[in-house]
Formats: C-alpha cells, structure tokens, sequence
C-alpha cells in the first residue's frame, strides 16, 4: 500500500475516507436486520482502523476518540494525572469514528458521518483546529479543510423569487433543542430534522440548509471535524451565547453550537439569547 499523504489536511481527509469505506462494505455485509448489531460493529470497526493508522502515520500525536475507554470523564477531575497525555500534547486528533450511529443502522439514510480532526497547541484560531475532513460515506462525499468548499452560495428560490424565503434550520431528529421551535417561530425559520452533527453541518456548508443549532448534550468529537470545516469555509461557529468553541478542553462536554451563514449569526444568537439565555 502507497503511503498517506504527509500533509494533515489531506491525510484527515484519507483517514476519513477509508474509515467510511469500511463502513460502507459493514454496512452491506452486515445488513439492517440487527440495528443494534450494527452500530456496535460501526463503532468499533471505524475506530480500531482509525486508531491503528493514527498510531501507524502520527505515532507522536495524543488522540481523544470516543469510542476509548473513559472518554466522556472529565479527565482532569476523575482521573490520575497518568492520562492526561493529551492535556499537555501538541497536537490531538479527535476523532468521531462513527457519527450518527443510529442513522448509520437505518437503511435508506444518509445522514451519518465520519470525523477526523487535528488540534494543535500552537493553533492561530480560538476553537485550535488546524486541520480536519468530514466522511460522508452514503453521500460519496468527504469535505476537508485541505480543500474547503466554496462559501455556500444563496438558495435558488432567494436568487429568483427575490426574497430569501423561511431560514432552513436543521437540528437532531432524536434529541432537538426544546426551544427550537420558539427560536424558530420567532426567525421565521422551517426546521430540518436530520441525523449526525457531521451531516448537519456539512448541509449548512453546501448550503442544503442555512444553519443547525444544537444543546443539551455533545462532545468535542461530535462537533470538532465539521466545525473546522465549516470555519474553513467561512460559517459562523460558536456556542449558542455568542463564545468560542473551544476543544482538547479537560472536560469534552460541549453541549451546545450554532453553524451558519455570517449573516444570520446575530439574528440566531439574539432569538437563541430570548428564548434559552
Ligand atoms: N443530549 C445529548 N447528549 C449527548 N450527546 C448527544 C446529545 N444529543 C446529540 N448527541 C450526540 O450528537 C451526535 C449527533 O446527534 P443527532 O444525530 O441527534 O443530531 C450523536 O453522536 P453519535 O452518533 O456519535 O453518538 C449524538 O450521540
Ligand atoms: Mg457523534
């Protein structure tokens, strides 16, 4: 086998996409009949390639995936100082290996993702990722920081009906804000219900949708891949009060974001301010 690109960008965006292949060939050989079956396999299969190429081309990175063990303890608090490797590393890929998991077990859907991101300590941005690439295996797509899309162009109907229409704002099937609907009704937006962090944002960067917002549970790895795209891109990224996202923090809770177009930004942020702040 030809080796990986060298540069992280590229190799993100390689990683990503070799993990979604091995989803893809699961996915098929497995089938749907045993949902449960297959996200647990997903899980693991994605992770362990991840895992075994991390240590293979970038043996001196830390990584913080979620499928590790202990992942979602707030290190710093709960455990010995031992683990804290990547609280003092360079760089850390953090990594979802299978995001939209549910979806991933539902036949038919699309909307499921893969996440490879790198931050690093010397990062000139405030969320600290210098590279990242987006899997989106069921749609042939992986959308990378090495090439950034170009900024989402305006929707049709905005173009020629001469209005912008309703705000197309996409947000968890499952698990949806409970104020999104006043957010929505108040910015006159039609919501989108759709799987995975990843593919949620990877709509708002190809302009399928105009922004997601998320609260009420995530972690880094759900959000840090796409958000380095979709900064990369030149979408607004933040927490849902207006602050940086910050990521290889002690504690990976970040329960909450908004994506969207630089000029919605303020628009979402004050309805988000009324209704949740
Ligand atoms: N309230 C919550 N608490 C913790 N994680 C949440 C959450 N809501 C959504 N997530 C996680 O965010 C990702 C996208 O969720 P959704 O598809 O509902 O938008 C999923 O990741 P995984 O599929 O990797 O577990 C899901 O587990
Ligand atoms: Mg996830």
């Amino acid at each position: 086998m030809s080796s990986p690109p060298m540069v992280d960008g590229a190799f993100a965006r390689w990683l990503a996409d070799r993990a979604g292949q091995a989803l893809l060939r699961l996915r098929a050989e497995l089938g749907f009949a045993d949902p449960g079956a297959l996200k647990s396999a997903g899980d693991k299969v994605s992770h362990e390639l991840i895992r075994s190429e991390l240590a293979r081309w970038r043996p001196g990175d830390a990584v913080l995936s979620e499928e590790d063990e202990g992942s979602r303890l707030a290190w710093a608090a709960e455990v010995s100082s031992t683990s804290l490797s990547r609280l003092t590393a360079d760089r850390v890929w953090i990594i979802d290996p299978l995001d939209g998991t549910r979806e991933f077990s539902e036949e038919g859907r699309a909307d499921w993702a893969v996440h490879v991101a790198l931050w690093a300590r010397n990062a000139p941005t405030s969320h600290g990722l210098v590279a990242g690439a987006v899997g989106l295996p069921a749609q042939h797509r992986v959308l990378g920081t090495d090439a950034p899309p170009a900024y989402p162009p305006m929707r049709a109907e905005a173009a020629t009906a001469g209005g912008a229409g309703p705000i197309r704002l996409a947000a968890s099937r499952s698990r949806p804000p409970v104020f999104l609907t006043d957010v929505a009704a108040e910015v006159g937006a039609e919501l989108v219900p759709m799987g995975s962090a990843g593919a949620k944002i990877a709509a708002v960067v190809t302009g399928e949708v105009d922004a997601y917002v998320h609260a009420g549970g995530q972690y880094e790895w759900d959000s840090a891949a796409p958000v380095a795209v979709a900064t990369a891109t030149g979408l607004h990224a933040s927490r849902i009060d207006g602050s940086a996202l910050k990521y290889n923090e002690a504690d990976p809770r970040l329960p909450d974001l908004l994506v969207c177009r630089k000029d919605l930004a303020s628009r979402l942020l004050a309805a988000l301010h009324r209704h949740c702040g």
